[in-house]
């Protein structure tokens, strides 16, 4: 078992620049659908999941312009077949799908938080999950949505409602998190990136994302300022890139990056071949019922949750800080579907 997807993944992204297929992972063939599909993340993550050896049909579906993505990725020379549905095609977009990957919704403006997000982006995932629920109730699911916290709990209970849910199905992408830990801790130690893993837990939005420095790969010890700055960036990451694109949205590029390696580590571990990645899943290693923790992938989705190991005193300061904002996000997320 792969202990850490990054070197794989990073093979992975290097062989698919250099002409794809070459040096990625075999397998089935999967079909995997991207639901908004046209927006920031959705069309570079369409791309890249075009790129994917592991995928042989990609479902790109939005509520408007997908038939322009579909063709445009589709002259790309892969395997993969790409097809664009609007709004009628979505149960054909997701009939037989091993995994559906979610970016649909709002991006946040400069001083908005991921909360913010709620009103508008719960309704969409929704009823983008019920869906799944009808249409193929055994993919694993992606949810990049935000607020990420609620979005999660919010698919888990729509598929409960429905009879559908199982837990080891859904996972919300954190890698984002880990992507940025990864890059602020290798520059200010003078490290190679490739080289370097930190594991990320909690949740998805300001001081409930906690990177684990003190686990941290290769091994590194930083005074109590600079370990406190890059714990800070690594939670303000979002919020830094909001502010740079001054009203155009949030984070597009990096995060398409991000869930294709996330979703690459998804498949390989539904062909036969387990990996660890932190992610945002139901979970009992905390007082919080859904948890970012490392989580072994395999043929079902979600096979172990692993515990944090030993946290530092500015770490478990770190969780305990998180609980109220987190708890309160799930619960709404709960309450959006339960209480409808
Ligand atoms: N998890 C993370 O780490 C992370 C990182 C970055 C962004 N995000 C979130 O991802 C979401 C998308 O961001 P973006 O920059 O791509 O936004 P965007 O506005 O560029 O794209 C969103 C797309 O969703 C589509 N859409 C809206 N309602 C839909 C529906 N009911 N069905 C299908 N498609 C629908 C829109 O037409 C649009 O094409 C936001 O909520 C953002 O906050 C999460
Ligand atoms: O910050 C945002 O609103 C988008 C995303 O959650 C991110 O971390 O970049």
């Amino acid at each position: 078992m792969a202990s850490n997807a990054s070197s794989a993944l990073l093979k992975w992204a290097q062989a698919a620049s250099r002409g794809f297929a070459a040096g990625a992972a075999g397998g089935p063939g999967r079909k995997v659908a991207v639901l908004g599909a046209a927006g920031g993340i959705g069309q570079p993550l369409s791309m890249l999941m075009k790129m994917n050896a592991q995928v042989s049909e990609l479902s790109l579906y939005d509520i408007a312009g997908t038939p322009g993505v579909a063709a445009d990725v589709g002259h790309i020379n892969t395997k993969a077949q790409a097809k664009g549905y609007d709004k009628e095609g979505l149960a054909e977009a997701l009939r037989g799908c091993d995994l559906v990957i979610i970016p649909a919704g709002v991006p946040r403006k400069p001083g908005m938080t991921r909360d913010d997000l709620f009103k508008i982006n719960a309704g969409i995932v929704r009823d983008l999950v019920e869906a799944v629920g009808k249409h193929c109730p055994g993919a694993v699911l992606n949810i990049i949505s935000n607020p990420v916290n609620s979005t999660v709990p919010i698919a888990a209970e729509q598929l409960k409602k429905m009879g559908v849910y199982d837990k080891r199905k859904i996972m919300g992408v954190t890698t984002l998190d880990v992507v940025r830990a990864k890059t602020f801790y290798a520059e200010k130690n003078g490290l190679d990136v490739a080289s370097v893993d930190v594991p990320v837990v909690g949740g998805h939005a300001g001081v409930t994302i906690l990177p684990l420095f003190s686990q941290a790969t290769p091994k590194v010890s930083m005074p109590a300022d600079v370990l406190d700055a890059l714990t800070k960036r690594t939670q303000d990451g979002g919020t830094e890139v909001v502010q740079a694109k001054a009203g155009k949205g949030s984070a597009t590029l990096s995060m398409a990056y991000a869930a294709a390696l996330f979703a690459d580590s998804c498949l390989r571990g539904l062909n036969g071949t387990p990996v660890v990645e932190c992610t945002y899943v139901e979970s009992t290693i905390t007082d919080a019922p859904y948890f970012a923790s490392k989580v072994k992938l395999s043929t079902e989705g979600v096979d172990k949750v692993h515990d944090l190991g030993t946290l530092t005193d500015y770490e478990k300061d770190g969780l305990k800080a998180m609980m109220p904002e987190l708890l309160a996000s799930i619960e709404k997320g709960v309450q959006f579907v339960k209480g409808a």
